[in-house]
């Protein structure tokens, strides 16, 4: 973050998809810190295109990206680990390991971070429990219902409290009862400092977050309906 709260700026930035035309388009905007961003659009407007530049998954066409106060196109490949490991992200298809547990799933991050195993058993234990998956901790993803997976998909992603969320439909495959707790999580995470962006068709979903921003893109171009993308209102204290 830099002392503006600014996490991520995107300059003029443009993304096509081999030789196609454009799919994302002068997109110039800045997310801050500890806010809670809906990214909304019809199918096919793009957003998980720009989902994926905002972790890092794909490189723009054009213009600059800077993620965390470092250059993120000119930085070497070798070192964007080190930036992706501030993202936790909730993908479309959940990407879950098929031959790992629900509970490995979700301490992959950990594990992969280097902790150590006797603080990573409460931790999983305590978001699998949230996510109300308490009782299914030594299933395999296949095993698993698809609301039941994307829950496991979440607490992964935010099991090592990164410094920004991003979830691409997370609550495409659970009833409204649990997206709203989905909801609530995301809030919780966010009120403890994470920038949340969530990518969704569901308009309802938006009102269930007081204080959130939207973006809204249409045809691979940005609008900000609420305008804070470029003036940020400042959160309540
Ligand atoms: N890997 C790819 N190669 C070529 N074109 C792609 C690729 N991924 C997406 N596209 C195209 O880019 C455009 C935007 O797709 P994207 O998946 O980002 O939209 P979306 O808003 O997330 O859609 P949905 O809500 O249906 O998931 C579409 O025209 C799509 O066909």
């Amino acid at each position: 973050m830099t002392a503006d709260g600014e996490i991520i700026h995107f300059d003029n930035v443009g993304l096509r998809y081999g030789t196609d035309r454009e799919v994302l388009s002068d997109l110039t905007f800045t997310l801050f810190a500890g806010r809670f961003y809906f990214l909304t659009g019809a199918s096919g407007a793009g957003k998980t295109s720009l989902l994926r530049l905002l972790y890092l998954s794909q490189r723009p066409s054009r213009g600059a990206i800077r993620m965390f106060g470092t250059d993120a196109i000119t930085l070497p490949r070798a070192r964007l680990p080190v930036l992706r490991r501030r993202i936790g992200v909730v993908f479309q298809d959940f990407r879950l390991i098929p031959h790992l547990s629900a509970f490995d799933n979700v301490a992959l991050p950990l594990r992969v971070a280097g902790h150590q195993e006797r603080d990573i058993f409460g931790p999983v234990r305590d978001i699998l429990e949230w996510v109300g998956l308490a009782d299914r901790l030594d299933a395999r993803p296949a095993t698993l219902s698809g609301g039941e997976q994307q829950r496991v998909a979440i607490a992964r992603a935010v099991i090592a409290r990164p410094a920004m969320l991003v979830a691409d439909e997370p609550t495409g495959n659970v009833d409204p009862e649990m997206a709203q707790k989905l909801m609530r999580l995301f809030e919780m995470l966010n009120r403890q400092g994470t920038t949340v962006v969530v990518a969704t068709h569901d308009l309802d979903l938006l009102r269930k977050v007081s204080d959130s921003l939207i973006m809204r893109l249409d045809r691979g171009r940005l609008s900000d309906p609420t305008g804070a993308l470029r003036y940020p209102p400042r959160k309540p204290a």
